[in-house]
Formats: C-alpha cells, structure tokens, sequence
C-alpha cells in the first residue's frame, strides 16, 4: 500500500512518523508534499525512502490513501488541484471536523474517509475519530482500521458528533495540559521546588487516572469518591473547583461549537453547499 500526505505541518508530520516509527508503513510506502517544501524534505531526511513530492498531484497520483492534513478553509484548493487526477479506487482522508463527508463526495470521484486524530497517537496511544462516505465497502475500512491501529483505538463515530467526541479526543491533550501548565506554574511560584519533577509527577498522575478510567473499572466520579477522605483536604479542593468552574464546560463547548459552526459555514459556501449565496 502506497500511502500520501499532503500538508506535513503539526498533524500531519505527526501521522506520518508515527505510522513509520510503529512500523505500520516502511518510508518507501510514503508519498508528501507540502506548501513549504523544506518540511518535506526535512522529514526525508529522518527517513530516508520516504519520497518527497513537488506537487499535490504527484502525491496523489502515487498513493492509494491520501490523507489531507491542511487547515479547514485550505481543502477546496487542494481538492481542485488533485480531483482530475484521482481514480474511483483510492480513497481520500480528512483529517479536519468542519469538512464534510458530503463536501468530499461532491467534489472528487474516489472514495472517501474523515478522521479526526489526536497527538496522543505520537505515542501508540488515544482513539482516532472515523468517518466513512458512502463508496467505502467494509475491506476497506478493515484494511484502513488496520493502518491506524498500531498508533491509535480507531473508533466509528456519526459525523453529527464529530465536534463533541474531538473536543476531548483531540483538543483534550491542549485543554488537559493548561489546566496542568496553570496549576504546575502554582506550584513553582508558591514553593520553589523544581518544574520539571513537578512536570513529571503529574504526567504519571495523568498516566495512572487513564489507565483507571479505561482499565480499571472507575468512572470519573468514582474515581473522585475514592481519593477524598470524608473531611479530609481533596473535599475541601474540590468544593473551590466546584464553585470556581461553575459553567465553564458548557461555555468552552458553546465556544468549540461556535468556532466549528462558522467553519462549516465557510467550508458550505466554498463547496456550494447549505451556506453558499
Ligand atoms: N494539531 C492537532 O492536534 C490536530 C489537528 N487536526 C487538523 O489537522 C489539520 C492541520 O492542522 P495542523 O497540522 O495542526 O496545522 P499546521 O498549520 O501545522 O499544518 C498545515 C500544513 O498544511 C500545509 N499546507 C497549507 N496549504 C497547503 C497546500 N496548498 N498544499 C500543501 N500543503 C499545504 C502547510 O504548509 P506550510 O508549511 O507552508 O505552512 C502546513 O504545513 C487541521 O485541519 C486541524 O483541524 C486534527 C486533529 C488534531
Ligand atoms: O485546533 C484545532 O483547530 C484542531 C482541531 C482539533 C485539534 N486541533
């Protein structure tokens, strides 16, 4: 299987080493191109084999899979560069929410997918969001679950909760670490003691509550009645979060919601959509 990127910034040079380093492709399997060729160049460099493109439409001629790791409102250009030169077998990837299955299946002739991944796969770890359009019959999604699967817990979703679901999947990591980087940087200015023991005892701290949540049988409730002793100091932390973070999920899901929405609307009226004039 030959498969391409197209657009190795953040999300995508992460997916393309981490399926390289977990040995679910070999370099020479993988094709990429890039806006600023360097980066290209750069990750062949850390993989020799690996071939670097000068075009769009040369990664896409090349590959069988095509992930699109551009930015929402970047999707229509590239869809126009690439769309003559796809065949019905390939099959084209998204990796961003405000893209729809339905915006993919109007503009290119292959088959097509959406995925939303998360930076925790750079360590074999988190579930990767997927999506499938119409023309993918089950071997395929077998053979591409198949792919992902030594860097990520490759989950089906419904696209109408493709938001919700990447708020934690994949924004998480970012939200988890402020709340961390915020409470870290407490730490350090009321006691001294060094950052990076304090860095790393939360990660184990975060490792473990993971690994509680997913393997060890514990909602987050529970897992919150086990560790507070009844008049005992986490009650008394708790009741300040409690009355000091009254609303703020549903105001940060309103906001990731609200940023999605005008994505969407713009990414309508580009492909002609709901929101074209
Ligand atoms: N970061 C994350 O954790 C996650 C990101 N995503 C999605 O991934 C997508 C990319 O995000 P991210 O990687 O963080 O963003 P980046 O800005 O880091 O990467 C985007 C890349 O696309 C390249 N690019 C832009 N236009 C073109 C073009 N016409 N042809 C080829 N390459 C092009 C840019 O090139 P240049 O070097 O010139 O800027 C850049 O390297 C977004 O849609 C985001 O929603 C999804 C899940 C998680
Ligand atoms: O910040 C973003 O837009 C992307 C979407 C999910 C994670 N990062």
């Amino acid at each position: 299987m030959k498969v391409g990127f197209i657009g190795t910034g953040s999300m995508g040079s992460l997916l393309l080493e981490a399926l390289i380093d977990s040995g679910s492709l070999a370099p020479n399997q993988v094709y990429a191109s890039n806006r600023t060729p360097e980066k290209v160049i750069r990750l062949q460099q850390r993989h020799p084999g690996l071939h670097v493109c000068t075009s769009n439409a040369e990664t896409a001629h090349n590959s069988d899979l095509i992930f699109l790791c551009v930015k929402p409102l970047q999707f229509k250009a590239i869809l126009d560069e690439i769309g003559s030169t796809l065949r019905p077998d390939q099959m084209v990837i998204s990796i961003t929410s405000p893209v729809q299955i339905h915006h993919l299946e109007s503009a290119l002739c292959c088959k097509v997918a959406k995925i939303i991944p998360s930076v925790a796969h750079r360590v074999q770890s988190g579930v990767c969001l997927c999506m499938y359009g119409s023309r993918i019959k089950e071997e395929d999604r077998q053979l591409f679950e198949h792919l992902l699967s030594p860097i990520s817990k490759p989950i089906l979703i419904d696209e109408s909760f493709v938001r919700i679901t990447s708020d934690l999947s994949s924004c998480g990591p970012a939200f988890l670490s402020f709340f961390l980087d915020q409470w870290i940087n407490a730490a350090v200015e009321t006691t001294g003691m060094d950052r990076g023991e304090l860095t790393w005892i939360a990660g184990e701290m975060l490792l473990g509550t993971g690994k509680l949540l997913t393997q060890g049988g514990f909602t987050p409730l529970e897992l919150q009645k086990r560790v507070t002793v009844p008049g005992g100091i986490t009650a008394e932390a708790l009741a300040l979060l409690d009355s000091s973070l009254t609303g703020v999920f549903h105001r940060l899901i309103a906001t990731t919601h609200g940023k999605y929405k005008e994505d969407l609307e713009k990414c309508d009226a580009q492909f002609g959509g709901p929101g074209a004039d």
